[in-house]
């Protein structure tokens, strides 16, 4: 089964999502133990999109991320590397707009969207900055990002059993649920080596974005930073 390294190479990533886009969103649903919805309703909170603005989804996936924004009447735009992550999101949402590509050459114009948002991707991509700065680049001036991503529990205790849990449990609980655990052994190395939320607020903010703030979920498993472009 093709993983991806902590190089995060743009084809062993796409070619690891292939494999997993058919069991995606069940496995997603067990591992987070269901908590997952209330983080994407956070995510759209955060994101304020009105009814009518167009927002870019960047790193979409089967369209999970993107269906909250599109039922409250939001003009989405869904957008990912993985044909086979696409394909399980054109079947699921045939009304949403699928485009494929890669977050480090966005095929949008510039200052496209109202807001952009990123959900569980951002950690899987081989160039950070570069991603941040495109994302700024197709957000109109004024325009708002939120990033969902894992990150620190802030409870030490807590923390240290979250690593025990993310080290010791969630391969195991991957090869009940999914036929491609390695997948889940990167998703936990993937998070083990992600900056937390101070740093990753730095890394907004060296990108260029405005008025960078961010806010735990579920005591830091999850943190959204949002940020707006000058
Ligand atoms: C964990 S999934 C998240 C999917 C969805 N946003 C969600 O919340 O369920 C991560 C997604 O990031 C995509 N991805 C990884 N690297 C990417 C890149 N460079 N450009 C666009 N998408 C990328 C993968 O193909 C995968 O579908």
């Amino acid at each position: 089964m093709p993983r991806a390294a902590l190089d995060k190479d743009p084809r062993d990533v796409a070619a690891m999502f292939d494999a997993v886009a058919h069991r995606y969103d069940l496995t997603n649903d067990v591992i987070s133990l269901g908590q997952d919805r209330a983080w994407r309703r956070a995510t759209l909170a955060a994101l304020g999109a009105e009814r009518g603005e167009t927002v870019l989804d960047l790193a979409a996936g089967t369209g999970t991320s993107s269906e909250p924004l599109a039922d409250a009447g939001v003009h989405v735009v869904p957008c990912d590397l993985s044909t086979g992550m696409l394909r399980v999101g054109r079947r699921r949402r045939p009304d949403l707009p699928f485009v494929a590509g890669d977050a480090l050459h966005l095929p949008f114009a510039d200052e496209s969207f109202d807001a952009v948002t990123m959900s569980f991707g951002l950690r899987n991509v081989s160039d950070v900055d570069a991603a941040l700065r495109e994302l700024l680049r197709v957000t109109r001036p004024g325009g708002r990002m939120v990033v969902c991503e894992f990150s620190r529990p802030t409870f030490a205790p807590f923390r240290t059993v979250y690593t025990n849990y993310l080290m010791r449990a969630l391969p195991p609980v991957a090869r009940a649920v999914s036929k491609e655990p390695d997948a889940y052994v990167y998703l936990a190395e993937s998070i083990r080596s992600w900056p937390d939320q101070r740093e990753l607020g730095l890394l907004v903010r060296d990108a260029g974005w405005d008025k960078v703030a961010f806010r735990n979920l579920s005591g830091g498993i999850v943190a959204l930073h949002r940020a707006t472009r000058p």
